[in-house]
């Protein structure tokens, strides 16, 4: 895939696992400066059940947090769980001084509230930013604790583009994992928003219109070169699992070999904003710990929270 960006003018390849590990040795840093104070991070993992995939992204975040410096508390509970009893440990979690960030990793069990267990868990603990007190404030403007796909996709294209003011982003998708919270951002970041789905009339046409294209449908490869404009910057949140030729391949939303050859710049899959996904976290796992600390997310060198409007903002 890199071998392929290199032999084509024009289309960058955007590099997740090495801005991952940028993000990563700034958390390090932070961490190692909390430390001085007698404060170490603390995230808790909470799994339901045995989906084997599930397992691999758990495993994937201790290792991460570990690298860090983050305590990490894993919680296995059986697919059988009841919502009470992952509600009384979500209630635990919240007293525990030791856990920083809490992470009730989705989906859950059919037979479980899903919104239930997320409002459960104490906003200054929700390191997914999923609770409806930074959902609420995401939408407003206020500094609160994002979810960590669309902050890593920000950081991307502030990495990529620079300033985003004026630029017009299509985010296809409108989940509140993704699409809608990545809408909030990009709106924060003074861009044109348009948010595209499964009932958008004349999709491709309106998503040729982008100066920025974030792809989070979920559908293998749905995003091709007809889709974009020359030129365009593509983020690429998708990773599905397809078989091709025999073999188990993860593929993204947008259709790599077709996109790259009119991209200015893209994401590819994996490597892309998987990586960023786990470094957003452990992030927001030290953001959480200053605000309950009542430090300022200024404290450490880097603010860590998502960006409150710039003086420039009106309601305009
Ligand atoms: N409460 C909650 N929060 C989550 O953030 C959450 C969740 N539930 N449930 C599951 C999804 C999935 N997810 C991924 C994170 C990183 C990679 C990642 O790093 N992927 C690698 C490839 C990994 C591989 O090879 O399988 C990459 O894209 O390069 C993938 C998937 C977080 N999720």
């Amino acid at each position: 895939m890199s071998g392929l960006s290199q032999t084509l003018p024009g289309a960058r390849l955007i590099d997740g696992k090495a801005a991952a590990a940028q993000v990563l040795a700034e958390v390090r840093a932070d961490v190692l400066a909390l430390q001085a104070q007698q404060l170490t991070p603390g995230l808790a993992v909470v799994l339901v059940g045995e989906d084997p995939a599930s397992h691999v992204y758990v495993r994937n975040k201790v290792l991460r947090a570990n690298e860090v410096g983050i305590n990490s508390f894993e919680y296995r509970l059986l697919a059988d769980s009841s919502e009470q009893e992952v509600l009384d440990l979500v209630q635990q979690l919240n007293q525990e001084a030791q856990v920083n960030g809490i992470l009730v990793q989705l989906p859950l069990p059919a037979h479980i509230d899903e919104n239930k267990v997320l409002q459960a868990i104490d906003p200054r603990k929700d390191v997914d930013g999923f609770h409806s007190e930074n959902v609420g404030g995401l939408s407003q403007g206020r500094e609160v604790l994002a979810p960590c796909t669309p902050a890593g996709c920000m950081r991307l294209l502030h990495d990529h583009c620079g300033d985003l003011s004026g630029k017009h982003a299509v985010v296809v998708g409108r989940s509140n994992i993704v699409g809608k919270p990545m809408a909030a951002l990009l709106l924060q970041a003074h861009c044109s928003v348009t948010v595209l789905h499964s009932r958008s009339v004349n999709a491709a046409a309106l998503c040729r219109q982008a100066d920025i294209v974030v792809a989070a449908v979920g559908r293998p490869r749905m995003i091709g070169a007809d889709w974009l404009k020359p030129g365009a910057v593509v983020i690429d949140v998708g990773i599905n699992r397809i078989e091709e030729d025999g073999r188990s391949r993860l593929v993204g939303d947008v259709d790599f070999d077709s996109a790259v050859q009119v991209a200015a710049a893209i994401t590819p899959v994996p490597g892309g904003v998987g990586p960023m996904t786990i470094a957003m976290l452990m992030r927001n796992t030290v953001t959480a710990t200053l605000l309950q600390q009542g430090l300022a997310p200024d404290h450490l060198s880097r603010h860590s929270l998502s960006p409150a409007p710039t003086a420039g903002q009106t309601g305009a």
